[in-house]
């Protein structure tokens, strides 16, 4: 089946009123494919004005993370309620620098996934594995056990997309080659195959991030199972629409 091309533009800890403006014209103004998705992630006190600048249906607005309660002392935090209220419709959750930096660990992942699903915000999943990991040849072993916290509490994958980010190539500027990101893709989806049904794993888009560029993304166009890309630092440059255009 075909599954709708995802991409996701992740601003890290980056930005100012006007370079977002910037951007979202940009995608405003470009003429973008109209069977793709865009969600732009800003910092979270620029989520309400992004979102009120996005002029194209098929661009939304997400934020970088979201706690797990609805309201209280959680000093720092912010909530689902709150990123919806500002207009956004996703958020990024798992990401390799909340779980190094900030210590979030597999279940801290799944239970944000599981109140940020059932509060309604789409959830951008990230899994990925170290350099160390990879050299120890135990990739998957690492992305199973992070889905498998999530399989854990979340039944319902709809507005699910997962996000595999090799936490070497994330910033490095060494992305993953398209052969080898297709075939830890096919295996992902492999075992939501057989976690979640075949179903579920068709329907589930899962995007590649790490050192996605304007170059370099078109070189993943034939890869059946890369359905789009989660990009941090080319997202802040005008190179993202090439990134956007490039199945075309
Ligand atoms: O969320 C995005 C990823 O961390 C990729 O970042 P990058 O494109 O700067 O390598």
């Amino acid at each position: 089946m075909a599954r709708t091309f995802f991409v996701g533009g992740n601003f890290k800890l980056n930005g100012t009123k006007q370079s977002i403006k910037e951007i979202v014209e940009r995608l405003n103004q470009a003429s973008l494919p109209k069977d793709c998705e865009v969600v732009l992630c800003p910092p979270a006190p620029y989520l309400d004005y992004a979102a009120g600048l996005v002029s194209k249906s098929q661009v939304s607005v997400g934020a970088q993370n979201a706690y797990q309660k609805a309201a209280g002392a959680f000093t720092g935090e912010n909530s689902v309620d709150q990123i919806k209220d500002c207009g956004a419709k996703w958020v990024i959750l798992g990401h390799s620098e909340r779980r190094t930096i900030f210590g979030e660990d597999d279940k801290t992942v799944a239970d944000k996934t599981k109140f940020a699903l059932d509060q309604g915000l789409g959830v951008i999943l990230c899994i990925g594995e170290t350099l160390e990991e990879k050299k120890a040849g135990v990739t998957l072993k690492v992305v199973e056990r992070q889905l498998d916290a999530v399989i854990a509490q979340v039944k319902d994958w709809t507005n699910v997309v997962v996000a595999y980010e090799p936490v070497w190539a994330i910033g490095t500027g060494l992305a993953a080659t398209p052969e080898d990101a297709q075939e830890i893709h096919a295996s992902i989806r492999e075992y939501l195959a057989k976690k979640l049904g075949s179903d579920v794993a068709e329907k589930t888009r899962i995007l590649y991030g790490g050192s996605a560029n304007g170059s370099n993304a078109s070189t993943f166009k034939d890869k059946k199972d890369v359905d789009g890309f989660l990009v941090g630092g080319a997202s802040l440059k005008p190179e993202f629409v090439d990134i956007v255009n490039s199945r075309n």
